[in-house]
């Protein structure tokens, strides 16, 4: 008998929020999976809601600011072991400015040139270099 195991394929919505010619970098807590790796904060597209309102909830939970979208980035298709997923980056700016640690363990303020010095979660990192090379 062969068994098909269809892994689940979803989408994921992540910020770049730029400020003063620094980026966000959010790192995730012991908690979540992928712990301690780095990352654009977001996440998953829920039903039917359109792409800028699923970032702008998830900026809200998670951070506690408002955020103006701005620009879609060409998205990275991932595969991790048990999960495919399509990562839509956006550059988006602060709307309001008192950032709360509400899921992540640390966020930091990068420059450009020393994004490359974080541990980026795996489906990041072609994000974060097409970033270095078109907005450096
Ligand atoms: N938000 C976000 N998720 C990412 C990034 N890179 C990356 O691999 N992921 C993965 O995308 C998936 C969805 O992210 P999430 O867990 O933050 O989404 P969520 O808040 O809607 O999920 P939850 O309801 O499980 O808390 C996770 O498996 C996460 O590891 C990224 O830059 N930002």
């Amino acid at each position: 008998m062969i068994i098909i195991t269809q892994s689940v394929h979803i989408k994921v919505t992540c910020a770049i929020i730029e400020k003063e010619g620094k980026v966000l970098c959010a790192q995730r807590s012991e908690k979540m999976n992928l712990p301690l790796k780095w990352e654009f904060p977001g996440g998953k597209v829920e039903g039917g809601e359109d792409l800028a309102t699923c970032l702008k909830r998830e900026i809200k939970e998670e951070l506690g600011v408002e955020i103006d979208v701005l620009k879609r980035l060409p998205s990275n298709f991932h595969i991790y072991s048990n999960l495919k997923l399509e990562l839509i980056p956006f550059r988006c700016s602060l709307q309001t400015f008192e950032i709360d640690l509400l899921e992540h363990a640390k966020v930091l303020w990068l420059p450009v040139e020393k994004l490359k010095d974080l541990d980026w979660a795996e489906a990041d990192v072609p994000i974060v270099d097409y970033y270095i090379q078109n907005y450096k």
